[in-house]
């Protein structure tokens, strides 16, 4: 993995739900939440994970496929319109820090790390989850999935987020949970790091990440190319 003298990069691009925290139960309240609203019956926290990860549009549109109903069109469409406020509404209340989040987004600040937040998640909630665990100043970029034309796995965001911490291209890493993480870090040329226990639909060891790590807290070290594996 590409890394300047001493170990670390000069910028850590971060995923969020699934990799920095775990959202999937207020999601999947949202999600059943908004099945309700036309009768359909709720999904599962397993289904609701699987949906994660490509955008609210996507996962509206993923819930109503699994609910057996799916939407298309202007029924979509006004079922994406009606989810906001529901989304909006279920952002803090049963999410987590994923285990190591803090510590690891301390160490590498405090070792002069840039970091920036890359999410599909949109800007105004993501802003709000991370103001709400406090750790909003601890990033120099956050990229929404709406901040953006082209959603990851597009290098877009990752382009922009390096821009916006005026990081060196070549010594960037990406960290997420999913293949959209590893696709994105792939379409933009930088090396990826996946964490277990985020949302991947299939078994991370498949995703073709440099490097599968059980937490968030052996980052750190990895980075440093001390748990290299
Ligand atoms: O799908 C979403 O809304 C967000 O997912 P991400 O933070 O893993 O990119
Ligand atoms: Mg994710």
């Amino acid at each position: 993995m590409t890394s300047k003298a001493g170990g670390l990069p000069d910028a850590v691009l971060f995923d969020f739900d699934g990799t920095l925290i775990d959202s999937a139960p207020d999601i999947h309240a949202a999600v059943n939440e908004l099945l309700q609203t036309r009768n359909l019956p709720p999904v599962t926290l397993e289904q609701a994970k699987a949906m994660i990860g490509n955008g609210v549009a996507k996962l509206v549109e993923r819930a109503f496929a699994a609910s057996g109903s799916p939407l298309a069109g202007a029924e979509l469409e006004q079922a994406q319109r009606d989810m906001t406020p529901i989304y909006n509404s279920h952002l803090t209340g049963l999410t987590t820090l994923m285990p190591g989040a803090r510590t690891a987004l301390q160490q590498l600040r405090a070792a002069g790390v840039k970091l920036a937040l890359v999410t599909n998640k949109p800007q105004a909630p993501t802003r709000e989850v991370l103001e709400h665990f406090h750790i909003f100043e601890d990033f120099g970029a956050v990229i929404g999935g709406d901040a953006v034309t082209n959603k990851k796995p597009s290098p877009e965001a990752l382009y922009l987020a390096l821009e916006r911490l005026h990081a060196d291209r070549n010594n960037a890493v990406m960290v997420g949970d999913s293949t959209t993480d590893v696709e994105a870090a792939r379409n933009a040329g930088l090396p990826v790091i996946i964490i277990r226990g985020g949302y991947s639909k299939v078994p991370v060891e498949e995703l073709g990440a440099d490097l599968v790590l059980d937490s968030l807290a052996d980052l750190p070290a990895a980075l440093q190319g001390k748990q290299a594996a």
